[in-house]
């Protein structure tokens, strides 16, 4: 049997090298020319924190139009954890500018205040490389920001992006994860030697965090507690392998183990997380080695980061009984693994039951005042870091990435938005509908009927999945896969959720927090 490599490597055998970690992102659109080195140049627009605090600043809570649970936003960003990390190179900063009497960033009017911000990792590229689009810097060189990660859905989140942190992170007996014990279920383990785990918040100490395949995954308890989930359901099925194929080795019970685990989440992704997302997603038609799996610049810079805007204030803890309890201050949850003292089943009623805040242009005040850290005690701001990313990455604006992903360039405000108090936060911010930054054009548009996203994310993102699914060699629908994969148990989130923890009340399709009508 043929088992994935934990870079991407070989995956694809016309082109070994697409999707492997640390390669150049691909573009949808030709980027405006961003400056490798100096600071990008732009005129036309208020600077990224301005921005913030004109279109972003979330004034009331206005939950999901689509009644999306806060599973949705978890699974989100598990998903993109699976798919693509922009790292950054700690000396080349581009800071932002904090604009002075800051509420939140300088309110003793100081003055010539910032906050700290790292540029992307870039690599030279052939300039005329046919899989990407790219322009000339002024010195006739073109350049590329790099994906940490594989680009496929292989289960990075859990086994990490290389054979070294895979073998820290595995027991080494009977196929199974290394977790630690906690009388309400298996958690993940914590202080694995050669595994380093981010801690932005610093909160803890390093030994506490706990111990995944992806540095991000402390970042905040629904994500940690998805992982433990996942890691469980690794762990079941390797004791269910080793039961009913004695003749395996350990090396065979992981690795068939490993593959359910992927199939498991690229099922749940396409069948129950998108079509939720999108309204609906073509069914599978077959693996193509021409499609360029790498994950797109539009796709990870700007329209993914929609979910920033679903994020809400708590997470919840909700009792067997339906008893809410004390919900945790979501910025209190970053990079905080205390905050599964109690196990996880509480807090997976709190993401099923919970709807999620709507996806919009709000973004509420944790995340952009309070995102690791009391402003001035590394506190930043996430909507002035994802406008800053989409500037630095040379992003085109809203208008002419439509144009160039096939849509209509807008005419008017209103041609986004039909909410009033959206257009006029746009018109207040932007000289011309032709200025608006495309994180911010997108997240202003009004949902496409059925999903949760507008037009423009909309196209982005579905481009992107199915790109993710037809270059995958091992995609879980192929024939060659299923029959492999064929005592994987694969089933909806639900079940998945039930059969590894004591959690019962719950809807089939746990991304709607209410019964859907028919
Ligand atoms: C509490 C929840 C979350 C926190 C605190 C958080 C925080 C962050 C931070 C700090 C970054 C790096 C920003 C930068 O410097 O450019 C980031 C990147 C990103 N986030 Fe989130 N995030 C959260 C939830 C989500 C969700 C729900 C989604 C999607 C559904 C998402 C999608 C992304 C994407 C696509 C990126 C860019 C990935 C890359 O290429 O590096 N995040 N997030």
């Amino acid at each position: 049997e043929e088992w994935r490599t934990y870079t991407g490597e070989n995956n694809n055998l016309l082109h070994p090298n697409w999707g492997v970690v640390d390669t150049p992102f691909i573009r949808l659109a030709k980027p405006v020319q961003f400056n490798a080195y100096g600071y990008p140049n732009i005129t036309n627009r208020p600077t990224s924190r301005e921005v913030s605090n004109m279109i972003f600043d979330q004034q009331s809570f206005i939950n999901s139009k689509e009644h999306y649970s806060d599973m949705m936003n978890m699974w989100g960003q598990f998903v993109i954890h699976n798919m693509a990390l922009s790292k950054v190179d700690a000396d080349r900063a581009w800071p932002i500018a904090v604009p002075t009497c800051d509420p939140y960033f300088d309110p003793f009017c100081n003055g010539n205040l910032t906050m700290a911000y790292s540029r992307t990792r870039i690599q030279e590229i052939y300039c005329e490389d046919p899989t990407t689009k790219t322009v000339k810097d002024e010195n006739g060189k073109c350049y590329e920001q790099l994906n940490r990660l594989s680009a496929y859905m292989d289960a990075n989140v859990l086994y990490g992006s290389s054979d070294n942190t895979c073998n820290c992170l595995r027991l080494h007996k009977g196929g199974e994860m290394k977790m630690s014990y906690h009388e309400n279920g298996d958690l993940p383990p914590r202080d694995v030697p050669g595994i380093s785990m981010d801690n932005d918040a610093r909160l803890v100490a390093p030994t506490e965090l706990f111990c995944v395949g992806e540095g991000r995954g402390n970042e905040n308890t629904g994500l940690l507690t998805i992982h433990t989930v996942l890691l469980r359901e690794h762990n079941r099925l390797a004791r269910k392998f080793a039961s009913s194929h004695p003749d395996w080795d350990e090396e065979t019970l992981f690795q068939h183990s490993r593959s359910c685990i992927i199939e498991q989440i690229q099922h749940i992704t396409y069948t129950e997380y998108l079509t939720a997302l999108l309204g609906s997603f073509p069914e599978y038609t077959g693996y193509n080695p021409n499609v360029h799996i790498q994950v797109s610049n539009e796709f990870t810079t700007t329209a993914f980061r929609f979910g920033h805007s679903e994020v809400g204030p708590n997470i919840e803890y909700i009792a067997e009984n339906g008893t809410r309890l004390k919900p945790l201050p979501i910025k209190s949850s970053y990079f905080n693994p205390k905050a599964l003292d109690n196990g996880i089943d509480d807090i997976l009623r709190g993401l099923i039951l919970n709807e999620e805040q709507n996806v919009d242009i709000f973004m509420i005040g944790d995340l952009r005042n309070f995102l690791f850290g009391r402003p001035g005690q590394g506190g930043l701001d996430l909507a002035s870091r994802n406008l800053n990313r989409n500037r630095e990455h040379g992003i085109p604006s809203y208008n002419s990435l439509r144009r160039q992903i096939g849509l209509r360039p807008v005419k008017v405000w209103s041609d986004i938005s039909s909410n009033p108090m959206i257009q006029d936060r746009l018109k207040n911010t932007y000289k011309s509908v032709d200025d608006i930054d495309a994180y911010v054009g997108g997240l202003a548009e009004d949902h496409i009927e059925g999903a949760g996203v507008g037009q423009t994310f909309y196209v982005i993102i579905s481009e992107q999945f199915l790109r993710t699914r037809t270059g995958d060699r091992f995609w879980y629908e192929r024939p060659a896969m299923k029959l492999l994969n064929r005592e994987c148990e694969t089933s909806t989130f639900s079940e998945v959720i039930k059969r590894n923890t004591k959690v019962r009340d719950i809807p089939d399709n746990i991304f709607f927090a209410k019964p859907q009508p028919v």
